[in-house]
């Protein structure tokens, strides 16, 4: 049996799934926490990461891997391949003025036009126009820009610091993936390419792609990943990438790692592309992910540009595209309101199925982090609609989860708006292991609800590219699916929804 692996580096923890390159069965799987914060520093990735591979029972009999993990993130490197400052996370909005500023100077139609997005606080232009503005004397010494997945990647095939990686610091061998690349701000879907002019008007340097070959560095221009195509290879996991194989951190897996023979490293994907390939999304499917982000998005055979912003036209990991709405508060929420009302997932669950829908007209708009989705990166959450007799767990558990994905729900019609075809909502990520929010989920989306058998869907995505690069085809696997709860769709909760959220302060 071949075997194939994929990763989720994603924003709380970091998931290994080895499979059955035929079938796609499911062998193994392995998992390790990141720490929290919207500031992390790679090295955290990188020890999580070994932690899963010795969790998932090793890769010695594994013949490809490939990475996907948390999109933008900006990993910045210096000539010595060190990590220059700890990343800045999709979900820090520190940069929020830098994208305003990036807007205007562009203006919304053309930077849509140039790279399918608008620009917010999470994509990582904004983040180096931060830097660049902040940490000047940190910008100066930056030779590289890099994804977490691009990072990881580069790390696994031996390179980095040179006291710690067996090639050292060469970073013209990083790469990366159209996906992720696509989720940068200066990397365009419809051309293929970088645009390299509006890198140079967020961070005023010149950049240029990584070349693939060792050479030496031009001092002043700033190496950008080199972008894969679907199916290509990054290269092969070097043997003792994690050190020589005495000074492994976790002997078991790692060791044999070292011991075993060549894996072939897949190209790597953001985590929503990854998704997509992981569930076979076709057109008219909309995957709905429910984790650290709540995302709303399928597969297009056009490019996407949104002036509004509200859909992000990212590129996907099958050579088509990804129209994708993504909001800041998921899964949170509902650990924030079980928090508030003492309860576990569970009892959170079983108290919001006891309420009615709409929650007795309660409406939590869930802003705990700001939103990004509508562009509110100041503005926090509000309880509304509370009354003596309204004011109960179970309201407020219902409020909190209707309100949660009402945010996505209007990222569903900005979808349908852009052209895509919608006729089932495939639901995935953590929180939807939570009964409530699956039968919750049939009264918010006006689609049919499908929800796959509980998996790693994004992991299960890169592995579909450890397969694909090892294999030369793309596997076409098969999706089990777990429940479809019964349609059930209350307009009202929507509009409830829609109504309290013209109240919200911006803040800021
Ligand atoms: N039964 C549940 N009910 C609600 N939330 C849950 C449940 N199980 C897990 N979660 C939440 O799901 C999130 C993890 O989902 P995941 O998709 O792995 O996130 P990410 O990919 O962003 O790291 C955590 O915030 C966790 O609290
Ligand atoms: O910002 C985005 C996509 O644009 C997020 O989807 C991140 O990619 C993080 O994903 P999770 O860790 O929540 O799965």
């Amino acid at each position: 049996m071949t075997l194939v692996a994929g990763v989720d580096s994603s924003t709380q923890s970091c998931k290994v799934v080895v499979l059955d390159a035929e079938t796609g069965k499911l062998v193994r799987e392995g998992r390790a926490g990141h720490p929290d914060g919207t500031e992390v520093h790679p090295d955290h990735w990188w020890q999580a990461l070994s932690e899963a591979f010795d969790d998932a029972g090793g890769l010695a009999d594994v013949s490809a891997l490939s990475v996907g993990g948390q999109q933008h993130g900006m990993v910045l490197l210096d000539h010595a391949g060190n990590v220059v400052r700890p990343a800045l996370l999709w979900n820090d909005t520190r940069s929020a003025a830098a994208a305003a500023a990036l807007t205007d100077e562009v203006g919304a139609d053309d930077f849509a036009r140039r790279t399918g997005l608008v620009p917010v606080a999470s994509f990582t232009i904004t983040k180096i126009r931060w830097v660049r503005d902040h940490e000047p004397d940190l910008a100066d010494r930056v030779a590289a820009v890099a994804l977490p997945h691009d990072w990881l990647t580069w790390r696994l095939r031996g390179y980095g610091p040179a006291a710690s990686s067996p090639l050292g610091p060469d970073l013209d061998q990083l790469t990366t993936d159209r996906s992720d690349a696509s989720g940068t701000g200066y990397w365009s879907p419809s051309a293929g390419d970088y645009d390299l002019e509006l890198f140079k008007l967020a961070f005023g340097r010149d950049a240029r792609e990584a070349t693939g070959n060792a050479g030496p560095g031009d001092s002043g221009t700033v190496i950008l990943p080199r972008v894969l195509g679907p199916g290509e290879a990054a290269g092969e996991i070097h043997p003792v990438c994690f050190g020589s194989p005495a000074e492994l951190p976790g002997a078991a897996g790692s060791g044999t790692l070292a011991s075993g023979p060549r894996i072939l490293l897949g190209a790597g994907a953001g985590d929503n592309a990854a998704a997509a390939l992981g569930l076979g999304a076709k057109a008219g499917d909309v995957v709905v992910s429910v984790g650290t982000s709540g995302t709303v998005f399928s597969v297009a055979s056009q490019a996407v540009a949104d002036p509004s912003g509200t859909v992000a036209g990212f590129a996907d990991a099958s050579g088509e595209y990804l129209p994708i709405a993504v909001t800041l508060n998921a899964a949170r929420v509902l650990s924030s309101v079980a928090g508030i009302l003492g309860v576990d997932f569970d009892e959170l669950s079983r108290l919001a199925l006891e309420a009615e829908p709409g929650a007795g007209g309660v409406v939590l708009v869930p802003y705990f982090e700001g939103e990004r989705t509508p562009n509110l990166p100041h503005s926090k959450a509000s309880f509304h609609g509370l009354s003596i007799a309204s004011s109960t767990r179970s309201n407020l558990a219902r409020a909190a989860i209707e309100g949660m994905l009402c945010g996505l729900s209007g990222g569903l019609d900005s979808l349908r708006a852009q052209g895509s075809p919608a006729t089932r909502l495939l639901l995935i990520g953590g929180a939807v292991q939570n009964p409530a929010v699956q039968a919750i989920a049939a009264q918010v989306f006006d689609l049919p609800v499908v929800v796959p058998s509980p998996g790693e869907y994004v992991a299960r995505g890169a592995a579909v590219q450890a397969a694909w690069a090892h294999g030369g085809n793309r596997p076409a696997w098969p999706v089990a699916v777990d429940a479809a709860p019964a349609p059930d769709f209350h307009p009202e909760i929507q509009q409830n929804y829609l109504r309290a959220s013209r109240h919200i302060d911006p803040g800021g």
